[in-house]
């Protein structure tokens, strides 16, 4: 499941760069965010879908798979799977385990900072697939297509990708939506006083890779992740995946685990971090509901 994962990942990323290329995007509007910002979709983000879609659907059929974009039911593409498993995989999954496929949620992200996409800022710009079992994130994805990067994990299994060594929790670097932010800054300045650095940047991909030792030029550091608004499971599941299986974490503000079954979305934001006091930063943050910072 984490070889199709990636190849999921890294084919839908094919889609999302030869459209970015071509010059023509169809960008359209799905409609309005609950903060009144356009939710847009481009034919990068659809081609993508169906491909990430087809080819896990093709090896898996028994699963559920929750994808961004909608999926044609009249559309019965197939696309199969080679059962080539990579080396790197190969090498750091010791022990595969198996789980009924009733238990098993895939979360697709067919093109994730779709808004940075269509500025053309394309450092930001991910797919992302995630596994989750019984509601738990387990595999998790997250490719740069414009950058050819993958990092993937597995809960209690391997990875390609690792922490840092340093995490600066006093005065630590934000990093923060830059087009869905609602009151993060605020927040994150109250939390952690005025010399705290705050990085707007795209993508919840992104985001949690620039908290981890990413390799790639493009890439910018943050010592911790923080969301205010709605956000979407596919956003998020992959990124919380990588995170729990090196140790970090990924919860609302308020310090909840965030179950990845049922409901599309997450009303409580999001803190992500990892080597830190996970706890401790969640006592430190104020109650949105009170301070009217939601
Ligand atoms: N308030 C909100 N409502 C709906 N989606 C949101 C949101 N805040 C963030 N998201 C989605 O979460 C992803 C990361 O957001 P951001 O770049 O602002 O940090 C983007 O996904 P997509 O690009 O896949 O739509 C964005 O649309
Ligand atoms: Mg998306």
């Amino acid at each position: 499941m984490l070889a199709v994962s990636v190849l999921a990942a890294v084919r839908g990323g094919d889609e999302v760069r030869r459209v970015r290329e071509s010059n023509v995007l169809h960008e359209k509007s799905k409609g309005k965010t609950r903060e009144g910002a356009d939710d847009k979709m481009t034919s990068g983000d659809v081609l993508s879908n169906r491909k990430m879609f087809y080819l896990l659907k093709t090896a898996f059929p028994n699963v559920q798979i929750n994808t961004e974009e909608h999926v044609d039911a009249s559309d019965q593409e197939i696309i199969l799977w080679d059962h080539k498993i990579p080396e790197d995989i190969l090498k750091e999954i010791a022990t595969p385990k198996e789980v009924p496929a009733e238990s098993v949620t895939v979360w697709i992200d067919p093109l994730d900072a779709t808004q940075e996409y269509t500025e053309d800022l394309r450092k930001y710009v991910t797919t992302m697939v995630c596994v989750a079992v019984n509601g738990k994130p387990v595999l998790g994805v997250i490719h740069k297509p414009f950058s050819e990067y993958t990092a993937w994990a597995m809960v209690d299994g391997g990875s390609n990708v690792k922490a840092r060594t340093y995490y600066n929790e006093k005065t630590p670097r934000i990093v923060v939506s830059r087009s869905h932010s609602g009151m993060v800054k605020q927040v994150a300045l109250q939390t952690f006083g005025n010399q705290t650095t705050i990085i707007p940047a795209g993508g919840a991909g992104y985001k949690v890779l620039a908290l981890l030792d990413v390799p790639d030029k493009s890439q910018e550091k943050a010592d911790l992740y923080i969301h205010v608004t709605y956000i979407k499971k596919w956003d998020i599941c992959a990124g919380n995946a990588i995170l729990k299986a090196l140790g970090g974490h990924m919860t609302t503000l308020s310090g909840e685990e965030i179950s990845y079954t049922g409901s599309d979305g997450i009303e409580g934001g999001l803190l992500a971090s990892i080597r830190m006091n996970h706890q401790a930063l969640v006592r430190k943050l104020p109650d949105l509901e009170k301070t009217g910072h939601k």
